[in-house]
């Protein structure tokens, strides 16, 4: 295994693979025998009804969780026996569910100790935060792509739970991830929340691909163009959106769930 990136040779790799992935918990099998493939640079969705087993496969993937069997490979690179922290290390970063903000320091440190950690400067948050020039103007250039610059100096306690979510995303993205793991990011969002947060992943940098965990099926085809889905723990297909809205597999799985009429509505044009 090569530290620290992308093995040499492997340009043709997809960002991440799983290859016969499960979890079981006794007797039940969250994930079962889970193969897909998320290619370099695409925005892809992971769907499924509840109980399907998305949560278990992502904690799987970020590496929370540990394997009963199968393999996780970032960039060919086979990560499966490595802690969350060395996958992150390796450019694998997730942003949570819940809040792993510094909810007592303001938007701009928040952002800020993230670029300091890449740069290796030691940051602490309950101290003042070194202000190198470069550093700052970094983070305020993140911030600025996250439509948040006016509200760098907002402690992130006091930002609204939309603006939070988008502030998790730029701390992750500070941290300049090869791959960017998004947890049920439209959870407890409004609506316009959700739509901004949208037009946040669809501005992404094409160097960081994304996988997203997400109910809000708006969310998953306004912005993904590839889609897993999974049933009852097993991987169902994954295809672009037109194949997965059309597969006969996929409309079975979800009968009887609430989503199911947004599964299948026609993209606006
Ligand atoms: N720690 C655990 N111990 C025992 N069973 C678990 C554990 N975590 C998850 N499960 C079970 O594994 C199955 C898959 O759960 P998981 O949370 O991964 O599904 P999900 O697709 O994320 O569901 P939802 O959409 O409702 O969040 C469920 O039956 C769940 O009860």
């Amino acid at each position: 295994m090569t530290a620290g990136g992308p093995v040499t040779g492997a340009a043709a790799a997809p960002a991440l693979s799983v290859e016969g992935l499960s979890r079981h918990f006794g007797s039940l099998k969250a994930v079962e025998d889970v193969t897909f493939e998320v290619r370099a640079g695409t925005r892809h969705a992971l769907i499924g009804p509840n109980g399907a087993g998305k949560s278990t496969l992502f904690a799987l993937i970020a590496g929370a969780l540990p394997a009963t069997a199968g393999t996780v490979r970032l960039h060919g690179d086979d990560v499966t026996a490595l802690p969350e922290h060395a996958r992150a290390h390796r450019g694998l970063v997730r942003t949570f569910q819940h809040s792993s903000l510094f909810l007592s320091a303001t938007a701009r440190e928040n952002v800020l100790m993230a670029v300091q950690r890449r740069h290796g400067v030691q940051a602490r948050p309950w101290g003042a935060v070194t202000r190198r020039r470069g550093l700052l103007e970094e983070a305020d250039e993140i911030l600025r792509q996250f439509h948040l610059l006016d509200r760098a100096s907002a402690g992130a306690g006091a930002l609204s739970h939309g603006e939070r979510r988008q502030l998790e995303v730029a701390v992750a993205l500070a941290t300049s991830p090869s791959v960017l793991l998004l947890d049920e990011p439209a959870a407890g969002m409004s609506p316009a929340d959700t739509q901004a947060f949208q037009e946040v992943v669809l501005a992404l940098p094409r160097e960081v691909t994304v996988l997203l965990v997400e109910h809000d099926l708006d969310l998953v085809f306004g912005v993904a163009e590839r889609v897993s889905v999974l049933h009852l723990g097993e991987h169902l297909i994954t295809g672009d959106p037109a194949e997965v809205r059309a597969s006969e597999a996929v409309q079975r799985a979800y009968l009887g769930a609430e989503d199911t009429s947004d599964l299948f509505v026609e993209e606006a044009p």
